[in-house]
């Protein structure tokens, strides 16, 4: 409850710039306008877009947002606020089966370009997945550069987990398999491989992804894959470029938004889903492990709305 709590409100802080870039214009339009019309509307619609959210998600918020304003008789533009928020709400769910990989035994194979917060992400959900009691390896396959090695064996020390590396410049083939044999020998629940992310040379990278897939098929055919890609949210758009680039060469079943702090293109988050039919699975809003969560649009909107409901506030209370 307490760490929720506190999530909830680095969240709120966290996604300030993105408040102030799409919050504060669409609060102008709701109480500028006298009327719910055409020029309501496709001022509404050029905030969204100038918001990071994409003309996809746009459109289809803005049409569930006619609809709700019909079926309750809305007259009133400022009423039309809580309806935005529902409809926006309702163009991110993340569907029940999205951490299915908790509950079995998992590979998750995290890639994603250098810099974006991989080798943060991969060491952060161990230590999660470990204090949920869960037998955790780390696969370092990122041999490219030593120092992501490094990193991760850091990260791994911190929170008890396993890992399996190699030196720099070893075949990430050869990581992974080893990083198998360990996982079945150990009885590992999750295997998290981190991957080197050099998009500059995409043939290269997908012939690495694609023997590791192999090699995960052939070695461990009985573990849930997962395939999550991590993106820097401060890159807006580009995020989406990268995220339909990896769709291109790889099997993704989820994304992992981080930076979500300090960034005015939050609403990229509600883009990406709507672009490429992956959902968000977990947002980062700084550097430490209690700074990776799940992703709940219904928290990630009241925060970015700067609105309570009653859950939040009951976790307030707790925290007092
Ligand atoms: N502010 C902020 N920083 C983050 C977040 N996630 C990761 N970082 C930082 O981003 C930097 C890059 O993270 P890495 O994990 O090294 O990125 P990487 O993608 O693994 O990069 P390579 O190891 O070069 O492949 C680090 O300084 C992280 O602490 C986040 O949610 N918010």
């Amino acid at each position: 409850m307490g760490e929720k709590k506190g999530f909830f409100s680095r969240l709120v802080e966290g996604l300030t710039k993105t408040r102030d870039n799409i919050v504060s214009g669409i609060d102008s339009v709701f109480h500028g306008f006298s009327k719910i019309d055409d020029e309501f509307y496709e001022e509404l619609e050029e905030i969204l877009i100038m918001g990071d959210l994409g003309v996809k998600a746009t459109e289809s918020i803005l049409d569930d947002l006619r609809e709700k304003v019909k079926a309750n008789h809305v007259k009133e533009p400022a009423e039309c606020k809580q309806l935005l928020i529902d409809s926006i709400k309702q163009q991110m769910q993340v569907g029940e089966t999205a951490y299915r990989f908790e509950e079995e035994t998992s590979v998750v194979l995290v890639i994603g370009v250098n810099g974006v917060g991989k080798t943060t992400t991969v060491g952060k959900l161990a230590g999660k997945l470990k204090e949920q009691g869960k037998k955790v390896v780390i696969a370092g396959a990122d041999t490219f550069r030593a120092a992501a090695g490094d990193q991760l064996k850091e990260w791994a020390d911190r929170s008890g987990v396993d890992m399996i590396g190699g030196t720099e410049g070893a075949d990430p083939g050869s990581v992974v398999y080893d990083a198998t044999a360990a996982a079945k020998a150990r009885n590992a629940d999750v295997l998290l491989v981190d991957t080197a992310g050099r998009l500059h040379n995409k043939k290269n990278l997908m012939n690495e992804l694609g023997k590791i897939n192999k090699i995960l098929e052939k070695e461990y055919p009985q573990a849930y894959r997962e395939t999550l890609v991590v993106l820097d949210a401060t890159t807006g758009q580009n995020a989406l470029v990268q995220a339909k680039e990896f769709s291109d060469v790889a099997k993704i079943s989820g994304i992992v938004l981080t930076k979500m702090d300090g960034t005015a293109k939050g609403g990229i988050a509600v883009a990406i889903q709507a672009e490429l039919g992956v959902p968000v699975k977990y947002i980062g809003v700084g550097e430490t492990i209690d700074d990776l969560q799940k992703f709940d649009p219904d928290e990630f909107v009241n925060a970015l709305f700067d609105v309570k409901n009653k859950e939040d506030n009951d976790e307030d209370a707790d925290a007092r």
